[in-house]
């Protein structure tokens, strides 16, 4: 019937208020009066994948006939980040559904709050594939993103005495309206025992892998919105799931264990995400995660190929699969399994087929990030994969001393195994031979992997490595987080067009000095930072003054990312207010947000650290009109929507070489704020883009470093060369910020004197110095202001749609398939 049809994909105001109803009635058998702010939720939920559903069958419908070339993004964690409001504004809808709600008597907030974030990520490179699937959708490419439906996501971060402490994330305990389960699409992942060599019916000799454990992978998709186009993506994560979920005989024989043994052995496979972005050596679960969302995803993509183009011949012309780091670097091995054992290729037209299949990212340069696997680990798990990259191994090195006659220690270098002690798999090696391209995430660090990492590879395939450097989606970090500042961008601009082309916010650049936009410029990032300094409140109990400046450093919590450094500058600051030697001090409220791995010692300490000097200077009456300190807890995709438009300065403060690229320095630049940071990842881009004198920068250059490494670093030096250093360090060890204990911080102090790694001490007082600029730069609020429209002008590179367009021009070479809305 046409008016049923309407209210269920109606976007008018009237049939999203009907369908609303409806839903809560029909789906959470509820009526308004007594509808939980959870039912609420749900209803809201499924009145809004009605309409994008509309959308997707569209979408699905038009790839199906068009057979177009398609992106597989193959990524062991999705930082989604909650789809509510996403939804509502790729759709264009969030304003008619706000009013909707008020005339229903709704509170879209409450609501928005209700719903669980899906944390299957880490941090920067999980994020990254969320924004990169937000942007695959809007600009029109045609992608499937591949990965791991953890039942237990990234853990929930409680701070308790200043502590972190770790809680489950039941993020599916109140169900998922945003997936459709696909029990239907489940492929057989095979586990451990041996290969045999067999005949084929015309006689030839072929291996087969006889496994000794099989378990499903079982599809559920969800799917992934474009902004303001047809087009509508798949995000197709899979479930461990045994393939006999139980044994009846066993239950017979009053086993009642042995009955369910299979099905609890299967889900522990997707079960949970490992929550360290370091990898934790020899994890035989991790490695058993990676081997099932791998071979899942190229059984579906060979599916998909047979079932809509045909034979597997052009299956690479078909289909770009990019490996979002070395997490999925088996899908070399396993593609050449698949093609080679169930669908009878040669070994030369599978391997033609795989390295141009595969294109690989590198998200990090930290040594022990790179995965490597045991080869004995291999032999019981995965004794196929190991016989065929053994083969990839030969051949290869074969090529390299062809190349380089007799240079046998570049062969070791380069070898697929390493040899040194235990012998283990180079996952990285794997996937720089098995792809077509080779790719950084920033400027820096895509040379930095040429001329480090990869030297010898970047000396053999050059033509391989590429840069793309990273961005953010505008839609969740500037539309839906701060919807004063899109509504305050589009007012200058005359046009929201910027949403889908971010270089068109560069007109505010003629308008910087305008004292009305100033005006409300200034307006909108109060309203953000009062916003953040109730909920911080609520969180917390701390409270900040919405006039001082917002200081925010929010990423996990790494030595390279030094947040030890900020912590020193907050006790350098202290110190002078206590021996009152600033003069009208510019009241700052420092902010900190991030999760620590639960092993990671070091990390938890900071985050102790830090805690501890807020008690102090958040009670210290001679300070604390000056100065606040809080940790936020549990730093999030949905908290941190609260913290991007809030602050004022962004501490991007690494080690130069460290990070690859950081994606959280582009959102908060985005949301009007200025940086602090050192000349490493994208903060060199951003401070080209934005103008030098936007942008507070300090400390060594990557070459310093490796010179001051070569050399030799002694951070004694420092600490007694510069009595500040040394008077802030002493004060952490005095036990002032632990109640006395002189013991509790030593392994922080005792490593920062002794090694100091990441050369805190080193860049100690250019930091200091730099701080000083800062608060200088904001007594002129005018000048202060400029800067922040200005950054916010010139950031529209940094939009994961600029990023996305070059991947598809320079790597996967697929044009875009626009569906009409
Ligand atoms: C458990 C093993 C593990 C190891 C490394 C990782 C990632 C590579 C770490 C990561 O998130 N890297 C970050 O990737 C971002 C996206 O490219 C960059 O912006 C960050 O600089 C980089 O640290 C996750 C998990």
């Amino acid at each position: 019937s046409v008016e049923r049809e309407h209210t269920r994909t109606g976007m008018s105001k009237a049939a999203l208020k009907q369908d609303f109803l409806d839903n809560l009635f029909y789906i959470q058998g509820r009526f308004r009066e007594v509808a939980t702010p959870h039912d609420l939720y749900m209803a809201a939920a499924f009145t809004t994948r009605d309409r994008l559903l509309k959308r997707w069958v569209k979408s699905a419908q038009a790839f199906k006939t068009l057979h177009a070339r398609t992106l597989c993004y193959l990524s062991a964690e999705f930082l989604l980040g909650p789809h509510l409001a996403n939804n509502l504004v790729n759709l264009g809808i969030i304003e008619t559904s706000q009013e909707a709600g008020q005339e229903l008597d709704l509170d879209f907030e409450a609501i928005l709050e209700e719903e669980e974030e899906p944390g299957l990520g880490n941090g920067g490179l999980g994020r990254l594939a969320a924004c990169f699937m937000d942007s695959l959708s809007t600009c029109q490419i045609p992608a499937i993103g591949y990965g791991i439906r953890y039942e237990f996501g990234i853990f929930d971060q409680a701070i308790e005495d200043g502590w972190q402490v770790e809680k489950s994330d039941t993020w599916l305990r109140n169900g998922n309206p945003w997936e459709i389960p696909r029990p239907k699409i489940r492929f057989p992942v095979l586990y451990g025992g041996h290969t045999e060599q067999y005949r084929d019916q015309n006689g030839e000799p072929r291996m087969r892998w006889v496994p000794s454990w099989v378990i499903d992978g079982v599809a559920y998709d969800t799917p992934i919105l474009g902004y303001g186009v047809g087009n509508v993506n798949l995000l197709r994560l899979w479930k461990a799931e045994a393939s006999e979920s139980f044994d009846f005989q066993a239950f017979n024989v009053g086993d009642y264990y042995g009955a369910v043994h299979a099905k609890i052995e299967a889900e522990t496979i997707s079960k949970v995400l490992y929550p360290n972005d370091e990898p934790e050596a020899g994890k035989e679960l991790r490695l058993k995660q990676q081997h099932f969302f791998v071979s899942c995803s190229l059984q579906d993509m060979i599916r998909l190929h047979l079932n809509t183009v045909g034979p597997l011949d052009d299956f690479a012309d078909k289909f770009a699969a990019q490996l979002n780091d070395t997490h999925p670097a088996l899908a070399v091995a396993e593609l050449m399994r698949l093609l080679m054992d169930d669908h009878g290729m040669t070994w030369d037209r599978s391997w033609e087929m795989t390295q141009r299949t595969f294109c690989y990212t590198n998200h990090t340069l930290l040594p022990e990030a790179l995965e490597t696997w045991s080869v004995t680990l291999f032999e019981r798990l995965l004794p196929r994969h190991l016989e065929i990259i053994y083969e990839i191994n030969r051949r290869f090195l074969d090529e390299i001393r062809m190349r380089f006659l007799g240079d046998e220690d570049r062969v070791r270098r380069m070898s697929l195994i390493a040899e040194d002690g235990e012998r283990r798999i180079r996952m990285a090696h794997l996937a720089v031979v098995g792809s077509k391209a080779v790719n950084g995430v920033a400027k820096l660090h895509s040379e930095l992997v040429k001329s480090t990492l990869f030297k010898d590879f970047n000396a053999l395939w050059p033509e391989k490595f590429h840069n793309v450097t990273n961005g953010v989606t505008p839609r969740r970090f500037m539309v839906v987080s701060n919807p004063r500042l899109a509504r305050l961008i589009t007012e200058c601009c005359g046009h929201d067009d910027w949403i889908r082309d971010l270089d068109r916010v560069r007109a505010l650049e003629s308008h910087a000095e305008s004292s009305d936009l100033q005006a409300q410029w200034k307006a909108v990032k109060l309203a953000a930072k009062r916003d953040l300094t109730e909920w911080l409140k609520h969180v917390t109990g701390v409270q900040l003054d919405p006039a001082a400046m917002f200081d925010v450093q929010a990423k996990r919590i790494h030595e390279y990312k030094r947040q030890h450094l900020n912590a020193l500058h907050i006790i350098r600051c202290y110190q002078e207010l206590k021996q009152g030697l600033l003069k009208d001090p510019v009241p700052r409220a420092f902010i900190f947000g991030g999760k620590a791995a639960p092993a990671y010692f070091l990390a938890k300490l900071i985050i102790k650290l830090i805690n501890a000097i807020a008690e102090v200077v958040n009670n210290d009456p001679e300070v604390n009109g000056f100065m606040r300190v809080v940790f936020m807890p549990d730093f999030n995709v949905k908290t941190g929507q609260r913290l991007y438009p809030a602050a004022d300065l962004s501490e991007q403060i690494s080690l130069a070489g460290k990070e690859a690229s950081g994606t959280g320095n582009m959102k908060f630049s985005m949301n009007g704020a200025l940086t602090i940071g050192t000349l490493d990842g994208a903060n060199l881009e951003i401070r080209e883009a934005v103008g030098k004198e936007n942008f507070f920068l300090f400390g060594m250059t990557a070459e310093d470093v490796l010179e001051k490494q070569i050399e030799g670093y002694r951070p004694w030096d420092y600490y007694h060369g510069d009595h500040e250093l040394k008077a802030d360090i002493d004060l952490i060890n005095s036990g002032l910020f632990s109640h006395g204990d002189t013991k509790l911080f030593r392994p922080l102090t005792d490593d920062l004197i002794n090694h100091d790694p990441f050369m805190v001490l080193a860049d100690y007082r250019a930091y200091i110095e730099c701080q000083q600029r800062v608060s200088e730069a904001y007594r002129d609020q005018q000048h202060w202001v400029r800067m922040s429209i200005l950054n916010v002008a010139r950031m529209g590179y940094f939009s994961s749609d600029r990023a996305i367009r070059e991947y598809a021009k320079n790597i996967w070479g697929i044009a875009p398939t626009p569906i009409d809305l």
